[in-house]
């Protein structure tokens, strides 16, 4: 039986109902029967998640810088860096004014920190795998000076809260950003970064023609959150539900992504992978939870993986 857009949008018109979304990721585009609207399905992850390697160590998973944080939202910094050391990252530092630093080492002992004055030296850099730059910065960093120095440098960025606000002000420097970066806007977020829309059906053709111009993956998320990638196919996840719907949930979703994205994978497959653990860390806490949290979520993250690898290997 067909499977229709519609189903996956809070809002309904003409044009979703009659587009058909296909089940899994394996057929391209540009084959006559290929709709650009996917369904991720479980042996799509089977085929990306690769298992950690005998003999490997820290290094071999990346370095994920993480800037967040300010002194009112010092707490989506934790939780962006909470979901990158969760998601495996080998080295997770994060970027947040000294005032957070007691509580950083306090809450998170694993995770590194840079002084913001260090942003600026793009030498300092150029060692990180991965690097993340938004939730929770609020206006009080220069932000701009920050992101002209990764985009001069064409560093990929994964930028998300206060960060898409900056490019949303300053389409110029949209307009540079280096290409493979991703966007990981939710609904507000994307009409700031690309103009307001009358329903879901009119932003999902904005957001394809826009990776596709900017050569980026974007992440809209939602209850069901669109992966547009570099080409303008649209992947939709499935995982994921109401209970999740709490403040720091998408700052642990880009700390997830960075640490994807530092352990080596294509921003595609890291946005893809992120999506679909982080929700499916959500269903699983939400069996025996009314609500849960951001922290929760990340803490539940390696289980879920570890679940899943184990399954297909018949463990
Ligand atoms: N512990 C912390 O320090 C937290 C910090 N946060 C950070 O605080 C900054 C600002 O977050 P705010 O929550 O104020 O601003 P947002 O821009 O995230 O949200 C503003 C308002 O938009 C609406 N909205 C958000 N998502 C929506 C959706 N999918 N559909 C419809 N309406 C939606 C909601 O009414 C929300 O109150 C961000 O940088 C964020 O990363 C938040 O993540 C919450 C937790
Ligand atoms: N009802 C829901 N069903 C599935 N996922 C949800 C739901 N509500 C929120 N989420 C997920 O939580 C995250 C919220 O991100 P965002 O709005 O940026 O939160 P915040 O700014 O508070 O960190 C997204 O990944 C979204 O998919």
């Amino acid at each position: 039986m067909s499977v229709f857009l519609n189903a996956f949008l809070p809002d309904t018109d003409p044009s979703s109902k009659l587009q058909v979304v296909d089940r899994g990721l394996s057929k391209q585009s540009a084959e006559a029967s290929a709709s650009p609207y996917k369904l991720i399905e479980e042996e799509d992850i089977r085929e990306l998640v690769k298992p950690r390697m005998p003999f490997s160590h820290k290094g071999t998973y990346g370095h994920a810088l993480i800037i967040a944080g300010e002194i009112r939202t010092m707490g989506a910094a934790m939780l962006a860096a909470k979901g990158c050391l969760y998601g495996g990252a080998g080295l997770t530092t994060v970027s947040i004014p000294e005032t957070g630093l007691t509580a950083l080492n306090s809450a998170l002992p694993e995770v590194m920190f840079l002084e913001r004055k260090q942003l600026i030296k793009m030498k300092s850099l150029k060692k990180y795998n991965a690097i993340a730059i938004g939730p929770g910065i609020g206006k009080l960093l220069d932000g701009m000076a920050v992101l002209e120095g990764f985009f001069a440098l064409k560093r990929p960025v994964i930028a998300d809260a206060d960060a898409l606000g900056l490019l949303g002000e300053h389409q110029d420097l949209l307009y540079h950003l280096p290409k493979d970066s991703i966007l990981t806007p939710h609904v507000k977020e994307f009409d700031v970064l690309f103009g307001q829309h009358k329903n879901w059906w009119e932003r999902l053709q904005t957001a394809r023609m826009e990776a596709k111009k900017l050569g980026t993956v974007i992440v809209l998320k939602n209850q069901f959150t669109f992966i547009i990638d570099q080409q303008g196919d649209v992947m939709i996840n499935q995982t994921g539900n109401p209970a999740m719907a709490q403040g720091g949930m998408g700052d642990v979703l880009t700390g997830l992504v960075a640490a994807y994205v530092a352990q080596g994978y294509s921003a595609k497959a890291a946005a893809i992978l992120a999506c679909y653990f982080h929700g499916k860390a959500g269903d699983e806490l939400a069996k025996d939870n009314f609500s849960v949290t951001a922290s929760q979520v990340a803490e539940e993250i390696p289980k879920t993986v570890k679940r899943f690898i184990d399954l297909r290997s018949g463990n």
